[in-house]
Order: C-alpha cells, then structure tokens, then sequence
C-alpha cells in the first residue's frame, strides 16, 4: 500500500488549515510537518503550538520530521501536540537508541532520517526498534530541491534490510518527488511518498478541488508500478 504525505512546508501559512483539509479531501493519507531550528538547518519553521492547531482537522496520521539538534528536549512536546510519528536525524542525537525509546515512551511511532550522505550503518542495531525509515533525496532544510538520484540505490538497500528484518516498517522518501519520478521511486522500494512543492504548487489558489489532479496523477503512477 501506498501513501501520499503533502509536505505542509510548500502549504501557504496564511490558510494553513484549509491547506491541510483540501489535500486530505484530495486523497492524501498523511500530513508531513518539517520542523526546522536554524542550528541544524539553516532554516526556521514552525513547532509543537502549530501541531496541535491542526491536530483536531483530521484523524490522519501527521507525521513529525525533526531536523532540529539537540533533538531530544522537543519531543515530548510534540507527543503532547499530537503527532503520531517522530523522525530524528541521527547526527541530531548523542545517543540514538536513547531518543527512539523516548518517542516510543510519549506513544508516538519512531523514525530514523537518513541524508544524502549519512550511511546506513546507523540502522544496524535499531532497526527492530524503527516503525519508519526516512530517506532523504535532497539535503534537509528547503523544499523546492531537486531530486538526488543516488537515493534510488539507498532505498533498494534500506527495502532489503527491512525485507530480511521481516518487520512492518515504512519506507518513506522525501525531497524533490514528483509525478514523473514517483513510479521509478516506488520501484526502488520506497512506500509512503512525501511532496511538498510539487503538491502545494499545483493548480490555482481559487479553486477548492485544487490538489485532486495532482494527487490522482501520482496514484495513477503508483498503480503502474507492479
Ligand atoms: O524535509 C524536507 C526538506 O528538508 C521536505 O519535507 C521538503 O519540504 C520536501 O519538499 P519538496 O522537495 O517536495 O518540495
Ligand atoms: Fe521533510
């Protein structure tokens, strides 16, 4: 099964929530929250009071990407402003194992980030504790990017371990998806799809159904892939 996660960074701020409602009525099944800290990327987005501000639009799962060191301290905060998953990069944590036992503690599904040049050795004694895996196919900090082909071969590797782990775990991509790669994505392994400006920047502002084309047009793609 595939999932659509609409990145809310390309969503305009001004109508956040109506942003959130009309991608979800489009058929999106997750929203994904990138939460930046001006330290570890060089960026600033919003925190755990705007999680909770959207929390009672949806029963869908709104899945947390930190890209914020130290990263522990901002968990439990989100826990309590209701998101159901939490990613963490590992270079944002002193003791991996640690910040995933203190997300699975604050009942939350726990996610490990990958960027594009972090190896995957990381995984080799959490990987019975991960309910997600996150590649990244650009480098964290902005949406807009474009797509790093070599994330293709991480996710073939990422879908092998999982395989032979025999544990539901998500694979999820992020970083320059868009409908003409979304199929050669999923191929590679890839399950849930996250989309930022290629979601937020289709159709026109006025129209309700704005995001339907654009997301029907990516689960056409996905359909393809066997
Ligand atoms: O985490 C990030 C960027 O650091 C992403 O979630 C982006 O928001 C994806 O945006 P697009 O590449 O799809 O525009
Ligand atoms: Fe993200």
């Amino acid at each position: 099964m595939y999932r659509i996660a609409p990145s809310i960074l390309s969503a305009n701020f001004a109508r956040l929530g109506e942003e959130i409602t009309q991608v979800l009525d489009s058929g999106a099944d997750i929203i994904h929250f990138d939460v930046m800290d001006n330290h570890y990327v060089p960026n600033l987005t919003i925190g755990p009071l705007v999680c909770e501000a959207i929390r009672p639009l949806t029963q869908a799962m709104i899945d947390v990407h930190l890209m914020v060191e130290p990263v522990d301290r901002i968990i439990p905060d989100f826990a309590k402003a209701g998101a159901n998953i939490i990613s963490f990069h590992p270079e944002a944590s002193r003791h991996i194992d640690r910040t995933i036992g203190l997300i699975k503690e604050q009942g939350c599904k726990a996610g490990l980030v990958f960027n594009p040049a972090t190896p995957l050795s990381y995984l080799d004694h959490v990987l019975d504790k991960l309910d997600l895996i996150l590649i990244m196919s650009v480098n964290p900090g902005f949406g807009g990017q474009t797509f790093i082909p070599e994330a293709l071969n991480k996710l073939r590797l990422t879908r092998e371990r999982i395989t032979a782990s025999s544990r539901d775990i998500l694979l999820e991509i992020d970083g320059g998806v868009k409908v003409d790669n979304i199929a050669e994505i999923a191929r590679a392994g890839a399950d849930t799809f996250v989309a930022g400006s290629a979601i937020y920047g289709a159709g026109k502002e006025s129209d309700p159904h704005r995001y339907d084309s654009i997301i029907a047009a990516m689960r056409a793609e996905l359909a393809k892939v066997a």
